[in-house]
């Protein structure tokens, strides 16, 4: 489909619209005309195509942020995402999570270290990109045994997503002709509801029996769930159900964990494959901790690793985990570069093309952090970069806009923290007579098609 798209693009411009069932699909692959619509025209391109079935009832009737219509709903939610979990002071309030899933890693690569066998690293990735988001979702009491609980039910509906995809279109037949995979959709969904509602109600006993006395208790933590008990529907004058509170508790786990682990495997894959660049990465670090055996990297001390950083801004340039945003739509015909994006139509932004620009972007397919240090030597500290495409037009594996991803302040800490304690603790090696691969295949986001296998040597 990418690949088609590309030939139309070259072929007949940077719009390029195809029916896609029984809708039309704008593509957008350029990055001013992306710009002028996300950013100069931010409210017009705001909203989001009705939900077809399968996500509707997923979703709890669109009540959750990627999905609910540009309005006071959305709003809403999104505010309270931002404000209430991803705000600075909060985010530090999860570092004893973030240590605890780090140690949880170090371990299972220590351990596989040992038995001297390389390791399959994206199970262990997803695995703690999961845990961390579950601990900031439902509290970090929550024990390792109800994070696989949560994992199963959550894995099983992923999975099966491209099967349950077929069911959005006609659903009046499908309802007859595929039964037997409605019921197993609807079967999932409440097993994952199941799941979720006894997390949510014991912290909603937790907070009655606290009676609003957290803050003099040093230990607690507030809870993404914990700030959805206290909002009031702006429409409907009344609590968020709990199916409603499940779907928004669902959707930050997913858009947090797929997304992340995806990220860190393609980074990890390069540092393999590019020993000079892992290298350079650890005698930064090594700057920073000094000779002793200090074991971990500090969060305060991630700011001091400028080169770190351009590691990560190049993987998420090279590899964007989702190479469109999620579809966008607008309210009314509206016009852009002389073209007409109908009203009723979806709207998608090539991201992935805009990273790779060669018009921007010197030897877009190499894997080269030095693009992002100043001068290019990596002596002089990394380039301020707008991530969020609202001031550069660079590339935008967020989004950008009003519904830029609110996650990427969080994404880019946790990558920080990981790759820079993984390149800290462990030598990563390819395996003899393995090339690492970098082929892709779209999954729920765009991943290795051969899973990085590498040897982990402990560096102390
Ligand atoms: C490397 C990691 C991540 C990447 C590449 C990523 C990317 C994206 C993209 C491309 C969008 C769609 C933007 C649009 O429609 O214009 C999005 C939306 C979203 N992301 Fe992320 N994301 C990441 C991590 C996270 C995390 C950690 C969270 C949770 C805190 C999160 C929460 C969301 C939400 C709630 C939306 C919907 C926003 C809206 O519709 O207003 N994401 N993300």
């Amino acid at each position: 489909m990418e690949s088609l798209l590309r030939t139309f693009v070259s072929k007949y411009g940077p719009i390029v619209t195809l029916p896609i069932g029984s809708r039309p699909a704008v593509f957008i692959a350029d990055r001013s005309i992306a710009h002028k619509a996300l950013v100069l025209n931010g409210a017009l391109f705001a909203d989001r195509p009705p939900a077809p079935p399968v996500t509707k009832i997923a979703s709890s009737n669109q009540h959750n942020i990627n999905t609910a219509s540009y309005g006071p709903l959305w709003r809403l939610l999104r505010r309270n995402l931002t404000s209430q979990i991803l705000h600075p002071s909060r985010v530090k309030s999860y570092g004893r999570a973030r240590k605890w899933v780090l140690d949880v890693l170090i371990n299972r690569f220590v351990s596989q270290s040992q038995s001297g066998n390389p390791v399959c690293v994206i199970d262990h990735f997803q695995y703690a990109m999961f845990c961390l988001l579950v601990l900031m979702c439902f509290g970090d009491k929550v024990s390792e045994s109800q994070i696989k609980e949560i994992e199963n039910v959550h894995h099983i509906m992923l999975i099966n997503l491209r099967r349950f995809n077929i069911l959005n279109f006609w659903p009046k037949l499908t309802k007859i002709f595929l039964r037997k995979r409605w019921e197993t959709f609807l079967k999932f969904k409440k097993n994952r509801d199941e799941v979720l509602i006894p997390l949510i109600e014991a912290r909603r006993k937790a907070k009655e029996n606290r009676g609003g006395e957290e803050k003099q208790d040093e230990e607690f933590v507030v809870s993404y769930v914990d700030t959805l008990l206290d909002l009031d529907h702006p429409e409907e004058k009344r609590k968020l159900t709990e199916e409603e509170i499940v779907a928004i508790a669902s959707e930050f786990l997913n858009a947090g964990t797929d997304t992340t682990s995806t990220a860190l495997q393609w980074i990890m894959a390069n540092l393999v494959k590019n020993p000079e660049i892992q290298n350079k990465l650890y005698a930064e670090i090594k700057g920073v901790m000094g000779d002793g055996s200090r074991e971990e990297v500090m969060e305060e001390e991630l700011g001091k690793l400028p080169y770190l950083k351009a590691v990560v801004l190049e993987g998420l340039r090279r590899h964007p985990p989702g190479h469109f945003v999620l579809p966008h739509a607008v309210k009314e015909d509206t016009e852009l570069e002389n073209y007409v994006i109908p009203k009723n139509g979806s709207v998608n932004f090539m991201v992935a093309e805009m990273g790779w620009d060669p018009k921007v972007w010197e030897d877009p397919m190499e894997f080269k952090p030095e693009r992002f240090m100043k001068g290019g030597a990596g002596e002089e500290g990394v380039v301020e970069f707008d991530i969020t495409g609202s001031k550069e037009r660079k590339m935008m594996p967020f989004g950008a806009g009003r519904r830029v991803c609110p996650g990427f302040g969080l994404a880019i800490l946790h990558l920080e923290y990981f790759i820079g304690n993984l390149v800290w603790k462990f030598e990563w090696k390819g395996v003899e007579g393995e090339d690492v691969d970098l082929s892709e295949k779209v999954e729920f986001t765009v991943v290795m098609e051969k899973p990085l296998k590498a040897n982990v040597i402990c560096r102390f």
